[in-house]
């Protein structure tokens, strides 16, 4: 999406390999947001890695895109069998729960492992460059399948009232390759003219709410507010929340949403309101291989991010502050999960789909291979 009016998406080709020389990817620098815009380079298998563990990048979509083009960084002067291994594991142990690490992993090592080792860092150039192509019309057609649903709303609330969306983390052009897969609707929406305003989860402990959606929708000129994460249940009590649109890192063959921590509370109290729940699902992120959410790994982060808070002092510098007190223990899930049953609605890239194993099924038939 725009940055300053510049077109501009969160992950780039700096350039291809040469003899002798690795190539190099350009990525947005997350953790400086909001208030520094910085872009860094990625050059190494080791950088791809502190990129996705030390969430310089982050969101499912864009973690399997930058584990792409690890792959590809990973394999420059060695791209033997036992190579890929290499490169396999110390991507995939990155984090745990974006099933979108491991869907590209597998993209990458179904396209090379076939091939003779000369053929591999050119071809996994290629096939990293076409996720990301790939992640960009998915997430535009989730955008108007969602927009159709906005539009729904807005016929019923009739002209010129905004309708009120909520959201929570940051399931933005910031967590993919470009449009996001939550605001992708937003965003169609405001340049249709729709009146939309957002509700902005701040989502603790991360902020990615405070920090990266809400930067977006500045940026994009999108009407919002930031809220307190335990804001969402009163705002749904008094009609201030026509639907919430969320993210998940990997949804399971039933239609469990895993999402950020607190997802979960925000479904409980949509559906105790009766405001429609949806999640934007692009296909990647859904795991055919697992029956129920249980069975997901839910990433336990550091108590750094439960402890400290980083942000802007008044003379503008970015600075750390501790907000709990010395010794107390923290506790820090990174995501939760939400029951199929909780969930009014799917959106994914071939249309809105019941969170049902059948329906999920019918819609992504070639995938029945990885069921389990
Ligand atoms: C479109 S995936 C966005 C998803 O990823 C975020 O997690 P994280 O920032 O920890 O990578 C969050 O769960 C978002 O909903």
């Amino acid at each position: 999406m725009k940055v300053k009016g510049q077109p501009t998406r969160t992950i780039w080709v700096e350039a291809e390999p040469a003899e002798g020389r690795p190539g190099s990817i350009g990525i947005i620098d997350q953790t400086r947001l909001p208030h520094r815009f910085e872009t860094t380079s990625l050059r190494s298998l080791d950088d791809a890695v502190r990129a996705i563990r030390d969430m310089l990048v982050r969101g499912a979509p864009l973690i399997g895109a930058t584990a792409a083009y690890g792959v590809a960084l990973g394999l420059h002067g060695d791209a033997s069998d036992a190579r890929l291994k290499t490169v396999y594991d110390a991507l995939f142990a990155t984090r745990p729960t974006a099933v979108n690490l491991r869907w590209a992993l597998d993209e990458m090592m179904r396209t090379l492992q076939p091939l003779p080792e000369a053929d591999r860092e050119h071809a996994a150039w290629a096939r990293a460059a076409e996720i990301v192509e790939e992640d960009v019309a998915i997430n535009r057609r989730i955008g108007e399948n969602g927009l159709a649903l906005i539009r729904e709303i807005a016929a019923k609330k009739g002209d010129g009232e905004p309708i009120n969306i909520l959201t929570h983390c940051n399931a933005g052009w910031l967590a993919t390759v470009d449009w996001g897969t939550a605001t992708a609707p937003i965003y169609l929406a405001h340049e249709a003219g729709i009146p939309v305003h957002v509700w902005v989860d701040e989502t603790r402990p991360r902020n990615q709410g405070a920090a990266l959606t809400a930067w977006e929708l500045n940026n994009h000129g999108v009407p919002h507010h930031v809220v307190a994460d335990n804001t969402g249940g009163h705002l749904m009590q008094h009609g201030l929340v026509d639907m919430v649109i969320v993210g998940t890192d990997r949804t399971t063959a039933n239609g469990d949403v895993c999402n950020k921590i607190g997802t979960y509370l925000k479904a409980l109290a949509a559906h105790d309101n009766g405001v429609p729940f949806f999640v934007a699902l692009p296909s990647p992120t859904i795991d055919f291989s697992l029956k129920s959410g249980r069975d997901i790994p839910i990433e336990e982060r550091g108590a750094e991010e439960m402890t400290h808070v980083h942000g802007k002092t008044e003379s503008g510098e970015i600075g750390t502050l501790q907000v709990t007190p010395d010794g107390s223990p923290v506790v820090n899930y990174g995501f939760d999960v939400t029951p199929a049953r909780l969930v009014t609605g799917l959106i994914t890239e071939r249309g809105v789909v019941a969170a049902e194993e059948e329906a999920i099924a019918g819609l992504f038939s070639e995938r029945r291979q990885d069921a389990a």
